[in-house]
């Protein structure tokens, strides 16, 4: 018997750390590295790591590098190489963007193309699965065992956790209640816990909609501007709102409510974004700067539900083509997709017009 976490529980440990700013350490057959976010990083830790000695360096992602005018040699990232007397705040300029316009950083930025970059790519990974900037301090370590033993810290085997982390975590239904909705009297809400110590997922039933037919189905990206807020900036709550209304009207359907905010970079990284909107950069530009990708969203997850509440098939309510190749990529049949444009207005229609233009939204 072993009372010990297991590899999913130490990657949620090693996420927990890093958001609050605790380092951890990652090791693998390869080489072993000792890995920061620089989001919560503060002065005495970046000396801490200064004092190790050593050639760290600040991983971003290739996104991110652009922005910078930095060289990425890695495909995907890039290795600053942390200059002698970089301070707490270049680090958290070259992380974060909202002073790129006011205080350009100051290159040439130099970065490593010697050596392999598995272990600062896992990093990454990591950090932006804590919600937080992609951006990480990495020093290479040459014995880990006995430095996290010795400080104390998480340490996770890299390459297993490289490969759990490409598949979506499972799911399992925790709860399920009847709730009386204004569209609906005949609501069910059924809460879904992933297994690798993730936010909590929400499936709303309306009605009872055979297993055995395509089911009216929405799957709706958590938004607490527009769901909660009443935000102008975009069409997340005349959405939902849309949804649930057709959904009550026919009697039948299925609104997943999936805890993947901001398209999933969570909504402080979000709030960054728009701040960016209102420099001037569009929705996807925006997210480029921070280092994401236009979408980060898990599609899958939306599957998975659907799956295991006996659905197979669903008439998708939706103007995102990519929801629908997740969905049946993930093998749920997509037998139908019924267009969702409600909510355009002033504030919004430059951000719709992005999403069509740069994403591929259908009009
Ligand atoms: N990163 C980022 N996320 C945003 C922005 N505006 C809205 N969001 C998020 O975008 C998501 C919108 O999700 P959905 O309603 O599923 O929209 P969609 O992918 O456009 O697809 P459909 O509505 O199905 O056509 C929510 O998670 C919002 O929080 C933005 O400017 N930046
Ligand atoms: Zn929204």
């Amino acid at each position: 018997m072993s009372l010990a976490p297991d590899l999913t529980e130490t990657i949620a440990r090693a996420r927990a750390d890093l958001r609050m700013g605790v380092p951890i350490v990652l090791h693998a057959s390869k080489g072993a590295a000792l890995i920061m976010a620089a989001e919560t990083l503060d002065a005495q830790r970046l000396a801490d790591l200064r004092a190790l000695g050593g050639r760290p360096v600040l991983a971003v992602t290739t996104r991110r590098a652009e922005t910078l005018k930095a060289r990425a040699y890695d495909g995907d990232l890039a290795r600053i190489v942390l200059p002698p007397d970089a301070s707490l705040s270049w680090v958290l300029g070259v992380a974060d963007p909202a002073d790129d316009l006011k205080t350009p950083m100051k290159g040439p930025l130099i970065t490593a193309r010697d050596g392999d970059a598995g272990l600062h790519r896992l990093a990454l990974t990591v950090v932006k699965s804590a919600r937080l900037l992609p951006a990480a301090l990495v020093l290479d370590l040459t014995d880990p065992a006995p430095f996290a033993a010795q400080h104390g810290l998480t340490s996770v085997p890299a390459d297993q956790a490289a490969e759990l982390l490409l598949h979506t975590s499972p799911l399992h239904p925790v709860v399920s209640a009847r709730l009386p909705l204004q569209v609906s009297e005949a609501g069910k809400l059924h809460i879904f816990r992933p297994e690798d110590g993730g936010e909590e997922h929400y499936a709303i039933e309306i009605g009872q909609p055979p297993r055995d037919a395509p089911v009216l189905a929405r799957l709706h990206s958590a938004c607490f501007t527009g769901d909660l807020m009443g935000s102008l900036k975009c069409d997340c709550g005349p959405q939902l709102r849309g949804a649930l209304a057709q959904m009550g009207g026919k009697g039948a359907g299925v609104l997943l409510y999936l805890n993947q905010e901001g398209r999933g970079i969570g909504l402080a990284n979000k709030m960054r974004a728009y701040s960016l909107q209102d420099q001037g950069f569009d929705t996807v530009e925006a997210n480029h700067r921070l280092g994401f990708e236009d979408d980060e969203r898990d599609f899958r997850i939306g599957a998975e539900i659907l799956k295991r509440m006996g659905f197979s098939a669903v008439r998708l309510m939706t103007n995102n083509p990519g929801k629908i190749a997740m969905m049946e990529g993930s093998g749920v049949t997509v037998a139908e997709r019924v267009p969702l444009k409600v909510g355009e207005n002033a504030h919004n229609k430059a951000y719709l017009a992005t999403k069509a233009a740069k994403s591929g939204h259908l009009l």
